[in-house]
């Protein structure tokens, strides 16, 4: 039997795992995810031919590694998955890793790329550590499989210079690479290879603003297939608010809020420093802050159970209109369509409605029916706007970066 491509995604809140054919285009075998890391009980789905399971999680799976160890022992021990018993099965792991620093493209993990990764780990506290986690456990547990890490900065390399640029000291900023990176950006590229597909249009032609809003919450603007411009900065915390994090603040609000904010976060660990300040604007605001839960379905609802969770729902709202307007200018007003993605873009019609309803003057309109309806189980790209198919397009779309990873590692190795 040939050999099998895994594909790892460790989300701030989710850890998700794909297996495919190691064939060009690579063929879905199997997906199981672990989500609700932040807000247990964890939920495991299972998604094999064409039974999908889902359980609450009865272990402790307090981190993205517990959870990765859990569902692949889990899909191994699958008799029904016979494609895929052991590491032996396996050609090549593909781990998405949000920052990739100056990394342009896809790199194989050996010890000097391993090291590299390491030397910015902390410019993503969230997930370069929980992902370099588990690569570390592959390379160590499956030492013959080779580990392909993808990056999600590398789609934003394309940022022109004065918007990837901070206003600060050029040599100081040179010497420690204090740049904007961008994140999300193997989200952003399936998206757009998938919503070009779905218009009959080139990439290399195709003008768009995209939200990927799920427990992080960013938003690109698109041009000529290339990014030229992303709501997340030098870290994920900038720009959007989401499940834990505050999104952008003004930089000297971390010195009123604590006098400790540079100090250690007891969180810190021998290998992980994060300060206090980067602990509490990182894992301890958000939605998790105003309301009490990270869960934004709790959120997005039509009667708020606390005027805290409409206050959330109304930030959110106000913070997304703010760069749809400003991409929207970047962009000429020349755009293919706005593009909803990530847990709360393909999941929520209110969030989506109470958007495309303020964006009426941009040409831009929903069909309610559709919205309500949402994308179908295996519908990548859903058409939601109202009318002749003329103007910009309002369109949902399932974002898959584990698919995104399998895909270029067969086209480039298999
Ligand atoms: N029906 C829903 N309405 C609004 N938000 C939802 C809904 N279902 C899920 N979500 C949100 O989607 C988030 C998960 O998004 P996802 O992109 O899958 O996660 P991650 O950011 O960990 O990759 C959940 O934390 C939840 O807030
Ligand atoms: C970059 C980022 O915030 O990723 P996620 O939304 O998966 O947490
Ligand atoms: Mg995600």
């Amino acid at each position: 039997m040939s050999k099998s491509i895994l594909s790892v995604n460790a989300g701030s809140s989710s850890v998700k795992v794909n297996f495919y054919t190691a064939e060009n285009p690579p063929r879905p075998i199997a997906h199981a995810e672990i989500s609700g890391i932040t807000a247990p009980p964890p939920t495991l789905k299972y998604q094999q031919g064409d039974k999908t399971h889902k359980e609450e999680v009865k272990e402790k799976l307090a981190t993205p590694q517990d959870a990765f160890n859990y569902l692949l022992k889990r899909c191994f021990e699958d008799p029904e998955l016979s494609e895929v018993t052991s590491a032996d099965d396996l050609a090549y792991i593909c781990h998405r890793i949000v920052h990739g620093g100056d990394y342009r493209d896809a790199v194989e993990i050996n010890d000097e790329t391993y090291h590299h990764l390491e030397s910015f780990e902390d410019l993503a506290p969230l997930h370069n550590f929980s992902a370099l986690e588990i690569v570390r456990h592959c390379r160590a547990e499956l030492p013959k499989v080779r580990s392909i890490t993808f990056f999600d900065s590398a789609f934003h390399h394309t940022i022109p210079e004065p918007v990837r640029t901070y206003a600060i000291n050029q040599e100081v900023a040179k010497a420690n690479g204090l740049r904007k990176y961008g994140f999300h950006g193997i989200s952003y590229s399936f998206i757009l290879r998938s919503v070009a597909q779905f218009l009959n249009k080139p990439a290399d032609k195709t003008n768009l603003i995209v939200m990927h809003i799920g427990s992080g919450a960013s938003i690109c603007a698109i041009k000529n297939g290339e990014s030229i411009d992303t709501s997340m900065g030098l870290t994920p915390l900038a720009g959007l608010p989401g499940a834990t994090r505050s999104g952008d603040i003004d930089p000297s609000l971390v010195f009123h809020y604590t006098n400790e904010a540079g100090k250690l976060s007891p969180a810190s660990t021998k290998e992980m420093h994060i300060s206090t300040a980067e602990d509490i604007l990182n894992k301890q605001s958000g939605w998790k802050a105003l309301t009490g839960t990270t869960d934004f379905s709790e959120i997005a609802v039509s009667n708020p159970p606390t005027k805290a969770h409409k206050l959330a729902f109304d930030i959110f709202v106000d913070r997304i209109l703010g760069y749809i307007g400003n991409y929207y200018l970047k962009l000429n007003g020349q755009i293919d369509g706005v593009v909803f993605s990530g847990g709360i873009g393909e999941k929520s019609a209110l969030l989506r409605k109470t958007l495309i309803d303020k964006c009426q003057c941009l040409g831009l309109a929903l069909d309610d029916a559709a919205n309500d309806k949402g994308p179908g189980d295996g519908e990548t790209v859903k058409d939601l706007s109202q009318g002749s198919g003329k103007g910009p397009r309002v369109l949902v779309c399932q974002t898959n970066e584990q698919f995104e990873m399998a895909y270029h590692c067969a086209r480039s190795r298999c």
